[in-house]
């Protein structure tokens, strides 16, 4: 299996608090791999590791092949945080072509990514509107429309569809397994939706900074005798409680 990311004895505190204790783990390209675990179990700290963004205490982190920190493979990564950082007094076109403009793309390109990026997460028709007029699930889909805008090998997606309508949601996810499926794409994705976690190829449990169980939905299921993912999050959070 050639690796998208690799961790390797990933190890972090906040002042006293251990927050990933000795984490290793293995992404295979062109796979979805869901992290999953409680509010605070440290999801957010090693995305962030991933791209950069956060400094390990010990511990090695490689992406595509180069170790982390590394700006030339920032340029494929589509990062889509917890927290929508987004201007305020721009429109979402604005906000869309700016970020293009990091990225080596052409006019025509660039055109066509903000098109097909506003259509996936249907913001076309308030593109000219400030972005401070905006909903929370409408800056949602813009941050998503932003992680996709280099259309890059690598997304990484912090809890990519709270706020936003089941239906969106459901034509969110059919557009990020399309990407899997016919571009090879790789994506890692935070998420406390069980039914999100379902699609998933590899599915890490996550509490207090350690992964207590990681397979496929289906091994996991086998492995906690479970009817679904919810009674394995449940069940693994008691075994260790
Ligand atoms: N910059 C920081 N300074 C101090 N503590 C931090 C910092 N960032 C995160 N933490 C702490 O680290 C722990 C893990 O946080 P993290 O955001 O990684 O969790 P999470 O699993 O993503 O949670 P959620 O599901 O609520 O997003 C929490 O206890 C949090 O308070």
């Amino acid at each position: 299996m050639e690796a998208a990311v690799v961790m390797e004895h990933i190890s972090k505190q906040f002042g006293k608090k251990p927050v990933l204790n000795d984490i290793r783990l293995k992404i295979g390209k062109g796979r979805i791999y869901g992290l999953i675990g409680p509010s605070g179990a440290g999801k957010t700290t090693l995305v962030k590791m991933m791209v950069g963004m956060e400094k390990t205490d010990a511990g090695t982190v490689h992406v595509l092949g180069e170790k982390m920190p590394d700006l030339e493979v920032l340029q494929h990564i589509g990062y889509m945080a917890q927290s929508d950082a987004l201007y305020m007094q721009l429109t979402g076109k604005e906000n869309l072509k700016f970020f293009a403009s990091l990225y080596k793309m052409g006019k025509a390109e660039r055109h066509e990514r903000i098109a097909y990026a506003a259509g996936l997460v249907h913001l076309q028709d308030d593109l000219n509107k400030k972005v401070s007029a905006y909903s929370g699930g409408m800056k949602r889909r813009l941050s998503l429309a932003i992680a996709l805008i280099q259309d890059p090998e690598l997304l990484i997606l912090d809890e990519p569809t709270v706020g936003i309508d089941p239906e969106l949601r459901a034509s969110i996810w059919d557009e990020l397994l399309r990407l899997k499926n016919e571009e090879g794409k790789t994506m890692i994705v935070t998420t406390h939706v069980m039914d999100e976690a379902e699609k998933c190829d590899t599915v890490a449990m996550i509490r207090e900074g350690k992964i207590l169980a990681h397979g496929s939905p289906g091994e996991l299921k086998a492995m906690y005798e479970a009817a679904d993912l919810n009674e394995v999050f449940l069940k693994a959070g008691r075994a260790v409680q």
